[in-house]
């Protein structure tokens, strides 16, 4: 029996996309799941061997939803990452085929995907109201099942098949250069792919609230390692105004280095909590594989 794989669905998604890459159909059995919080629940409860979610958007940043679920509700590791482009096209249902821009009513999309193309909407679609739904493949089924209506969805052209539907307008980010980083999850270890570019560990760190200066000396820890940092999210945490989580990136697998520093920062009174150590691969070199 294949393992199974759930993913913010329905089929036609950005993240149905990059699952699909990330674990090849003839290995694996795909399964959609309505939200990112559905994607996570179940694979924490054991129904699904692996999930695979967005987390950060080139254009607009941090898919908090995700991070929170992963903080505050879930206990699943991360086991890989993959970065995928992203084009988000404008699309009608064919029987409005003819309507123009001016007079669509409503706009269907995850809000990621409504925020990637904010310009374009506020230029092109000024009389339409916003409709914020669970993914963009979500908002096309949606124009699919409404023909009488005047709405568009935005997604991807994947979705623009598989719905039947028209397509308006193509690739309406404001910016070109739009990737979206996806992670895999789950408790037990599988390496889709033989080869990987790189390897990273994610951390969360809490720090102690009486000490100044807490900030820095975590970041000291991990250079006296020499060891590079991508990225830094910070997430409130959801106790008391102005205290924060802080997700890093560490550009290092599960080295001795990166658990010296991890001792460490926690030897500065931090908390931390181990995320995963995994592979990052690149779309380009396993498309198709
Ligand atoms: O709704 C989707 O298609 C998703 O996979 C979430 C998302 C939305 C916009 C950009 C990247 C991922």
């Amino acid at each position: 029996m294949n393992e199974s794989v759930a993913y913010l669905g329905p089929r036609g998604t950005f993240t149905y996309e990059a699952a699909r890459s990330l674990f090849p159909e003839e290995g694996y059995q795909l399964v959609p799941c309505d939200s990112i919080p559905d994607v996570l629940t179940a694979v924490d409860q054991g129904e699904f061997l692996y999930g695979v979610v967005p987390v950060e958007n080139a254009i607009e940043g941090s898919v908090t939803l995700t991070l929170d679920w992963l903080v505050h509700h879930v206990q699943v590791p991360i086991t890989g990452e993959l970065v995928y482009p992203i084009a988000q096209h404008l699309m009608i249902h064919p029987n409005q085929r003819e309507l123009p821009l001016t007079e669509v009513k409503r706009i269907l999309s995850h809000p990621q995907a409504v925020a990637q193309c904010s310009g374009f909407l506020r230029e092109h679609l000024p009389n339409a109201t916003i409709t914020y739904v669970d993914s963009t493949a979500d908002a096309a089924r949606k124009v699919r099942d409404h023909a009488d209506e005047s709405w568009v969805a935005i997604g991807s052209s994947t979705a623009h098949q598989l719905y039947g539907l028209e397509m308006v307008a193509e690739s309406i980010q404001d910016y070109h250069n739009n990737f979206t980083r996806f992670i895999a999850v789950g408790k037990s270890w599988t390496h889709p792919h033989s080869s990987w570019e790189h390897q990273k560990t994610s951390i969360l760190v809490s720090l102690p609230s009486d000490y100044p200066g807490a900030l820095h000396q975590v970041l000291q820890s991990f250079v006296k390692e020499k060891i590079n940092l991508s990225r830094i999210e910070s997430r409130p945490t959801k106790k008391k105004l102005g205290t924060y989580y802080f997700f890093i990136d560490i550009e290092e697998g599960n080295h001795p280095r990166m658990k010296k520093a991890i001792a460490d920062v926690e030897s500065w009174g931090c908390q931390v909590r181990q995320m995963g150590s995994y592979p990052c691969y690149d779309y380009r070199k396993i498309k198709g594989s």
